[in-house]
């Protein structure tokens, strides 16, 4: 069946990919699936922000964007890494546009909470016209989470909220998340499935730290309508479809310790 696929790939990942993994987007996209790309880059910014001496804080998982930390974050994403990706995807075979949420103003953005995160923003709406004019054109859209309020003014989202808004707002019937780990884990064991019930515990009893709440918390937003699962998976392993961490509405599985 030919889906609508959102794949997002974090920054941790990014250089460790395993040698098949671009490839394997480009021979799905051959085959008719209209894959969209997210992308991360939090390492990336770090190395900007040190070479500038500037320094920045992360609450609650997301980072707080000074006026300064902003232009580090969109010249590394929509920059550096956007580049870098598309050019990966043409490497393998496929064909590939690079877009920020600026562009065709994809992603319409507000600020969450400026007192406190400064330039972080929130996903409004999304622009599904552009992505699905672009994969009609043959292309492979991959999107900087870099978005744009109704003042033109610029905003730094963490590209897992990026993910499950375009997910969300394609009507994706895949979701995927790669990383740099096998999935949540607890115990050093890969949780196969879990839904909000024991994902809320599991970040309240700490199981669930750091990066992988707001990648957790963009899993549990995504679903709605034709997406019933988001997958979390390790992007230095060859994927297969029920790989990882599966994310769903209500789990059936009985799983100890919860
Ligand atoms: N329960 C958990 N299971 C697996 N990884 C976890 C868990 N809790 C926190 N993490 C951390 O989350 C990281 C992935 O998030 P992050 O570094 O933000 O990745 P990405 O750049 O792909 O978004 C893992 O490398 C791990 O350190
Ligand atoms: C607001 C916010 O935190 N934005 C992120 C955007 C990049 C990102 O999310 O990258 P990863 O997927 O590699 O974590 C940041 O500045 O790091």
């Amino acid at each position: 069946m030919m889906a609508t696929v959102v794949i997002k790939i974090g920054g941790s990942i990014l250089e460790a990919l395993e040698e098949g993994f671009y490839e394997g987007v480009v021979k799905r996209a051959s085959l008719g699936d209209k894959i969209m790309i997210v992308h991360g880059g939090g390492p990336a910014i770090n190395n900007l922000l040190q070479a500038m001496a500037v320094e920045s804080q992360f609450v609650n998982g997301l980072r707080k964007t000074t006026a300064e930390v902003l232009t580090a974050a969109e010249t590394a994403l929509s920059g550096q890494i956007n580049k870098q990706l598309v050019r990966s995807l043409y490497q393998a075979g496929g064909k590939a546009i690079g877009l920020s949420g600026s562009d065709g103003h994809l992603l319409k953005t507000i600020p969450i909470d400026t007192d406190k995160l400064g330039f972080v923003g929130a996903v409004e709406s999304v622009n599904v016209d552009v992505l699905f004019n672009v994969v009609k054109a043959g292309y492979i859209p991959v999107i900087a989470p870099i978005g744009m309020d109704a003042n033109y003014q610029p905003y730094n989202i963490n590209a897992d909220t990026a993910a499950a808004a375009v997910a969300k707002a394609s009507k994706a019937e895949e979701l995927v998340f790669v990383t740099d780990v096998d999935g949540v884990q607890k115990d050093g064991k890969v949780i196969k499935e879990m839904d909000e019930v024991l994902a809320k515990h599991y970040i309240e009893e700490g199981v669930i730290y750091g990066g992988m709440v707001p990648k957790v918390n963009a899993c549990l937003d995504s679903l709605s309508g034709a997406l019933t699962k988001a997958r979390i998976v390790n992007g230095k392993k060859t994927y297969h479809p029920s790989a990882g961490t599966a994310i769903v509405k209500q789990s059936n599985v009985l799983t100890s310790g919860a």
